[in-house]
């Protein structure tokens, strides 16, 4: 049998077992099987597609059902993860041939207008039409050249285990989480996921902690971290490492940022999932100490183009042609009329002549309203058909806070 009949099915439970191990090898990490019945807790098979040869799972890629914050809206969106290749069959297109499938079954499920995923390697998804929706900034801070205002008044910190304060946790996220762009839902069990600690995700450091910061009307932020003993022929040498930081207010934000520089005998704080536009940038006296690195975020696959692009809000009036590409998913390709604001837009078929024309990728790099169609044009990937259309749609195409995703699914 050539690579290309290999069987390629929807998943069954007893299929976990070897999937898991596949994925394990791929990412070079041991098994750990507290890792892996953790997996088992997201990991629906009814979502997932596999390829086999004989017994074995060759190839494996899984779509959890969750919610995605988009400029105005939540949408249920298929997040992609898991996708794995066996090294003994690279490169003979099963990648291909599951992303085609996945693409195809969303689309005909009906109910997700987009798809989202983090890519391990970014050259991988443009060519299925994934465009790069969120841009990310990894701080590594160090803690004695960075100062922030004054604390304010009335600020309260409380600290804790993820599993005493989950109950507070989970009310910041999702009261901050519509008007996130870039954030997913999380039931209990992605909750349980995000918080993984099992000892082999440590790397040498502590089990994770939380503070949470309480204002007049109770807990409106946390922060969860670890830390990892570190000592130099100068002293005291700890790192800080942050994983996630939500706040509801400026208060909140600068208090957990002051607690998370202050702690003692830590130089370094790192914070892999701060937004380019993010507070601290605007709060640190130096931001240049905030050492950024710019990489890759949350890309986003546009599946049902007429749903997606009428879901969304517009940061301003908007109406405008765009003649779309999609040679894997034909229903997209087209003429299509965008025409709404910040109250609602509709997205309809249209046989006028094109303002804008772009792949479907570019749509998908610029849903979240972080990536803007000038920029698009810029770099020769969006083209204006008809002079002055492009600035117009491309401010209505952006948001007033850049898209972040807290987490790596
Ligand atoms: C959302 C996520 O889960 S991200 C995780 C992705 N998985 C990993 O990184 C694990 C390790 N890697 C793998 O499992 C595999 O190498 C995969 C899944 C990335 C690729 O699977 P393959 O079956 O080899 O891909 P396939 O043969 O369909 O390749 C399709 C095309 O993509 C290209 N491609 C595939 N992987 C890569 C890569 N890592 N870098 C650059 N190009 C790539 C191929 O060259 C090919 O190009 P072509 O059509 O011009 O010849």
């Amino acid at each position: 049998m050539t690579t290309a009949e290999l069987p390629l099915r929807p998943a069954t439970p007893d299929d976990f077992l070897k999937a898991s191990a596949l994925l394990f090898g791929l990412f070079h990490r041991a098994v750990d099987p507290a890792a892996q019945d953790l997996d088992r807790r997201v990991w629906d098979a009814d979502r997932t597609l596999v390829v086999t040869d004989g017994d074995e799972v060759v190839g494996h890629t899984f779509a959890a059902a969750r919610d995605l914050t988009v400029p105005g809206a939540v949408l249920p969106a298929a997040h992609v993860t898991g996708v794995g290749v066996a090294p003994t069959h690279r490169r003979r297109g099963l990648l291909t041939r599951l992303m085609h499938r996945q693409l195809r079954d969303v689309r005909d499920g009906g109910r997700e207008p987009v798809a989202v995923l983090w890519a391990s390697e970014a050259r991988i998804y443009p060519r299925f039409g994934y465009g790069l929706a969120s841009t990310r900034l990894e701080l590594t801070i160090d803690t004695r050249e960075v100062r922030l205002p004054a604390a304010a008044a009335g600020s309260r910190l409380r600290a804790g285990t993820p599993a005493d304060l989950l109950p507070e946790l989970t009310k910041v996220y999702d009261t901050l989480r519509p008007e996130r762009p870039g954030w997913s839902s999380r039931d209990d069990s992605w909750w349980a996921q995000v918080l993984d600690d099992s000892p082999g995700s440590r790397d040498g450091a502590t089990e994770r902690r939380v503070v949470v910061h309480e204002g007049e009307g109770g807990v409106d932020g946390y922060a969860v971290w670890r830390s990892k003993s570190g000592w130099s022929d100068a002293g005291p040498n700890a790192r800080v490492y942050v994983s996630e930081i939500a706040a509801a207010d400026s208060v909140a934000y600068a208090a957990l940022w002051r607690f998370l520089l202050g702690i003692d005998l830590a130089r370094k704080v790192t914070y892999g999932f701060a937004a380019v536009d993010d507070p601290l940038l605007y709060l640190a006296s130096d931001p240049r100490q905030l050492d950024t690195h710019f990489s890759d975020g949350l890309w986003v696959r546009v599946v049902d183009l007429p749903a997606a692009l009428a879901a969304r809000r517009y940061a301003s009036d908007v109406d405008v042609v765009v003649e779309v590409l999609d040679p894997l998913l034909p229903e997209n390709a087209g003429r299509w009329r965008v025409a709404g604001g910040p109250g609602g837009a509709t997205c309809e078929r249209t046989t006028a002549e094109a303002d804008l024309a772009c792949d479907v990728a570019d749509l998908g790099a610029a849903y979240l309203g972080g990536t803007s169609l000038a920029a698009l044009a810029a770099a020769g990937r969006v083209r204006e058909l008809r002079p002055g259309t492009l600035h117009p749609a491309s401010t209505a195409f952006g948001w007033y806070r850049k898209p972040t995703a807290p987490e790596v699914f």
